[in-house]
């Protein structure tokens, strides 16, 4: 469903007027299927985020192609009511004039539903991200950091989409609460078929959750390996990299 074939990506190094290029990403592919949540780990700088973005459509690579269904997700509207995406940076991803409901309500303003349902649909998000209905009329930053990307998860859910990117997004959040989240993922996977893609740090929340785990190296696939596999990876490098991260 999520198809991933033969990404490149470079930035400028040194500023917007130089000419020098770095590669950050090289010849990533990979699938992500229907119901299934993918993993994806390493070390900091190796280019998660980056590919991230490029999923999420933020940003276009230099090669290759991301395809949803079979068509590119550089289309808004092959994107829309598909996939949504939560980062790490939740301070960014809400509008601080909008209150906690017309945040969760903005991906489904196109979406002509009545208002009562609409209501008990923005109850029905925050009850299962852990957060109660009084919360409904709060900014940004009347709300802990934590609360923030709760609302920004319960946002992604509300389209009910067949595909979301989680980059870093619970790690912010106290262990239960990391829980919960993951819990309600887990049972939403089971039940939608959801596909999520999950970039983290937390080996312990990608063997919780994961079916797969790609392991990343300088912008390359090191290994991807199912998770009942995981701790017979072939690679030195994600030999090295799990050991570090499980007693980090
Ligand atoms: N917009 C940009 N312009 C220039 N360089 C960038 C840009 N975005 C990221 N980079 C560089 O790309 C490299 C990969 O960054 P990226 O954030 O994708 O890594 P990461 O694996 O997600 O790291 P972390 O785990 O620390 O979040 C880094 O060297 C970073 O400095």
């Amino acid at each position: 469903m999520l198809k991933v074939a033969n990404i490149e990506k470079s930035y400028r190094k040194g500023g917007l007027f130089s000419k020098e290029k770095q590669k950050i990403l090289n010849n990533i592919t990979f699938e992500c299927y229907n119901g299934e949540c993918l993993g994806i780990i390493g070390e900091s700088g190796s280019g998660k985020s980056t590919l991230g973005r490029l999923i999420a459509g933020i940003e276009k690579p230099d090669r290759g192609t991301i395809l949803f269904e079979g068509n590119n997700v550089q289309d808004r509207t092959v994107r829309f009511g598909n996939i949504s995406a939560v980062f790490q940076d939740y301070t960014s991803s809400i509008n601080p004039f909008f209150t906690v409901e017309e945040a969760i309500v903005e991906p489904l303003k196109a979406r002509k539903k009545d208002q009562k349902e609409t209501r008990s649909r923005i109850d029905r998000l925050l009850y299962q991200v852990g957060l109660n209905p009084s919360y409904r009329k709060k900014h940004p930053h009347e709300l802990s950091g934590g609360e923030v990307q709760r609302v920004c998860i319960a946002r992604a859910l509300s389209t009910e989409p067949k595909c979301i990117l989680f980059d870093e997004a619970i790690s912010s959040l106290d262990v239960s609460v990391q829980t919960q989240i993951l819990d309600l993922l887990k049972e939403l996977k089971k039940k939608h078929k959801m596909s999520y893609v999950f970039i983290t740090h937390d080996i312990q929340a990608a063997a919780y959750i994961c079916d797969r785990v790609i392991i990343f190296r300088n912008g390359e696939i090191e290994e991807t390996v199912h998770l009942e596999n995981l701790k017979d990876v072939q690679s030195e490098y994600a030999k090295k990299l799990l050991k570090f991260l499980i007693t980090f």
